[in-house]
């Protein structure tokens, strides 16, 4: 009996045992399939936190920040009355794509644009874009002048990473606002590793230009910026940047130029050409201290003889810089090509516009009054 029940007794030990066996390898496998749950979902937080990069907005005005009297005002509205604040709440998809913090560095319509506005926004960038916790810089600014300021922080930028300038051709308070699918796209742009080191980026209506040709191409449709014949860059579509071609002049990290310590740029004017045209307007621009005067030229950059030519020659000996450039956007203005270039000691514009030539005459002009330099910036920049 006794050990009969002695041996029942070993049996039930030894069940209780593997039970109780069974019962630690569940509880074990429970505990590792939790921390593995626990480990995926904090991976999942991740991708939508911290591992997100970080953007700051710089807003400047425009019509990305206007607002009409109506829905249906999309002429005739007021330019840069929206805060900051209140562009980066219309778009509440932003935070799944990026950690957005938002900055006022002032509120003008882009018509308004000068050079003080330039260097604030120009040293604010570079002071954003040396802290690690920045990682693109997104600027909505008004479309009269982004072609101007693109390319001036495209020349004085210190950094490889994103700067993506973004506007809107109809006001905040309109039908299909084209504002917050801009701004959304110019957000994704700025914090992607495709424009790093791609110099300064106009996003808007889908597509991706370089600071260096991007014009605006029609006074108010929502697909006004172009780079005409030079082509784009690439598109925005399903939330990442295209690239397909880049521009192959030099900018930002390996740009000559620095304003950190400038308060003030020359004083460069354009000069337009036309049939009948005078010499009032460069008699009057150099009367006034201008250091250099980009001529807008017709056609391939020609200036009008008599008319024109002895004024910009007198100017020259005066020691104001004469860049000739053309009023055709389009094209290069080729040296000695419409005038005797070595011989009257002028500057050609390559293929930049009259608005960026005068950008980059400035800039040169902070570094040098020699032609020779100057000429070569402007087959380099
Ligand atoms: N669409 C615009 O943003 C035009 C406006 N006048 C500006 O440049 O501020």
């Amino acid at each position: 009996m006794l050990s009969e029940t002695g041996r029942i007794d070993e049996g039930f030990q030894e069940r209780d045992v593997k039970m109780w066996q069974l019962r630690v390898r569940h509880q074990i496998m429970a505990t590792v399939s939790l921390l593995f749950a626990l480990l995926i979902s904090l991976e999942a937080a991740n991708a939508r936190g911290p591992g997100l990069p970080n953007v700051m907005v710089l807003a400047t005005g425009g019509t990305i920040a206007g607002s009409g009297a109506s829905s249906t005002t999309v002429v005739g509205y007021t330019a840069a009355t929206v805060g900051i604040e209140t562009l980066l709440n219309a778009v509440p998809e932003l935070k799944t794509v990026a950690n957005v913090k938002g900055e006022q560095v002032f509120q003008i319509a882009s018509e308004n644009m000068n050079n003080d506005y330039w260097l604030k926004l120009a040293k604010r960038v570079n002071t954003l874009l040396a802290q690690d916790d920045v990682d693109g810089i997104v600027i909505t600014h008004g479309t009269d002048t982004i072609e101007e300021t693109s390319y001036f922080l495209n020349l004085v930028v210190k950094s490889r990473k994103p700067v993506v300038i973004v506007g809107a051709m109809r006001p905040s308070t309109a039908i299909s606002a084209d504002g917050p699918i801009n701004l959304f796209n110019a957000v994704i742009l700025a914090g992607s590793d495709e424009a790093v080191g791609k110099g300064v980026l106009v996003a808007l209506n889908d597509q991706i230009n370089a600071a260096r040709d991007v014009t605006k191409n029609n006074t108010s449709t929502a697909d006004t910026f172009r780079t005409p014949e030079l082509g784009f860059l690439g598109y925005m579509q399903g939330n990442k940047p295209y690239f397909y071609r880049q521009s192959t002049r030099r900018h930002t990290a390996d740009s000559e130029f620095d304003i950190s310590n400038l308060d003030a740029l020359p004083q460069v004017d354009i000069v337009y050409g036309y049939a009948n045209m005078n010499r009032v307007a460069v008699d009057a621009f150099v009367a006034a201290g201008a250091k250099g005067i980009v001529h807008a030229g017709v056609g391939d950059g020609s200036l009008a003889r008599p008319a024109v030519e002895p004024a910009l020659d007198e100017a020259r000996k005066k020691g104001v810089v004469i860049v000739r450039s053309s009023r055709v956007g389009n094209g290069i203005v080729a040296r000695n090509g419409e005038a005797k270039d070595d011989e009257h000691d002028f500057v050609v514009s390559d293929t930049l516009n009259p608005q960026k030539a005068r950008i980059l005459l400035m800039l040169a002009l902070t570094k040098t009054t020699d032609t020779k330099e100057i000429q070569r910036m402007f087959f380099t920049y």
